[in-house]
C-alpha cells in the first residue's frame, strides 16, 4: 500500500514538474495512506521537486509529525494538508506556486475570492449547471503556518476544493490523485484564461459575477 501510494504521488510530482510548477523548490504534495489512524505521505521540505529520489516523501501522522525515525523534514506547509485530511475524505492534496495563480490572487485578493461562470471547464469542479458559478477563496499569506492553516481550514467544505493563498500559491484537494490533479489543472486553465482576457478586455476586472 505504502509503495503504491508513493509511486502514485511520485508520478503526479513528475507530471506537475513537467509543467514547471515547482520553481525555486516551491510546492508540496501529499497522498493519504490510511484514515484511522490518519497517516499520509508528504513531500520532504526544501527539495528540488523536479528530481525523483528515494527521499522525496515521508510518512506523517494526524499532527504532521514524522512516523518513525527519519532525517527528513516534512514540508513546512504540512499543517494545511493535515487540515484537509482531518476534515474531509480527500485522498490527495497538491500545492503549487505559479505566476498565474500568484497574479490572480493579487488582482482579486481584496475581494477575498475569484469567480468563474460560463466556462465549460468548471465541470471539472462538478459544476454542471449552465449558470453555475465557481468561487475560489483567496486567503492572506500568514507567515505563521499554524495561523495560515487555521485560516485555510475555514474554506475546506468538501472532498474536493481549491484555495488561493495571496501571492503564494494554490492548494487543491480531491478524493484521489486523479481528481486533485484535475482540479489543479482546471484552476490553472481558468487563471490563465482570465489573465489573457484581461489583456484584451481590462474592464472585465470590474465585472462582479
Ligand atoms: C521557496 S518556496 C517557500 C516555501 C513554500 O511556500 C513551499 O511551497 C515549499 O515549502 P516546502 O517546505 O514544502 O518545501
Ligand atoms: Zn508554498
Amino acid at each position: 500500500m505504502l509503495n503504491e501510494k508513493w509511486n502514485e504521488l511520485a508520478d503526479v510530482k513528475d507530471e506537475l514538474s513537467g509543467r514547471d510548477w515547482f520553481m525555486g523548490t516551491s510546492g508540496n504534495l501529499a497522498i493519504k495512506v490510511s484514515g484511522e489512524p490518519l497517516q499520509f505521505l508528504v513531500t520532504a521540505s526544501g527539495k528540488d521537486k523536479r528530481k525523483r529520489t528515494d527521499e522525496d516523501f515521508l510518512l506523517v501522522d494526524e499532527f504532521g509529525r514524522p512516523v518513525g525515525e527519519t532525517h527528513l523534514k516534512p514540508s513546512a506547509e504540512t499543517l494545511l494538508h493535515v487540515e484537509i485530511y482531518r476534515r474531509t475524505n480527500a485522498g490527495c492534496s497538491l500545492h503549487v506556486h505559479t505566476i498565474d495563480n500568484n497574479v490572480i490572487s493579487e488582482i482579486y485578493g481584496d475581494r477575498g475570492e475569484v469567480s468563474f461562470q460560463g466556462q465549460e471547464i468548471i465541470k471539472a469542479f462538478d459544476k454542471w449547471d449552465e449558470d453555475a458559478v465557481l468561487k475560489i477563496p483567496i486567503i492572506k499569506n500568514f507567515a505563521h503556518i499554524p495561523t495560515l492553516a487555521k485560516e485555510f481550514s475555514h474554506h475546506i467544505h468538501g472532498d474536493t476544493g481549491a484555495v488561493l493563498i495571496r501571492n503564494h500559491g494554490i492548494t487543491v484537494w480531491g478524493r484521489n490523485a486523479f481528481e486533485a490533479k484535475k482540479v489543479l489543472e482546471a484552476s490553472e486553465f481558468l487563471f490563465r484564461y482570465q489573465l489573457r482576457l484581461l489583456e484584451h478586455k481590462p474592464f472585465q476586472l470590474f465585472k462582479v459575477v
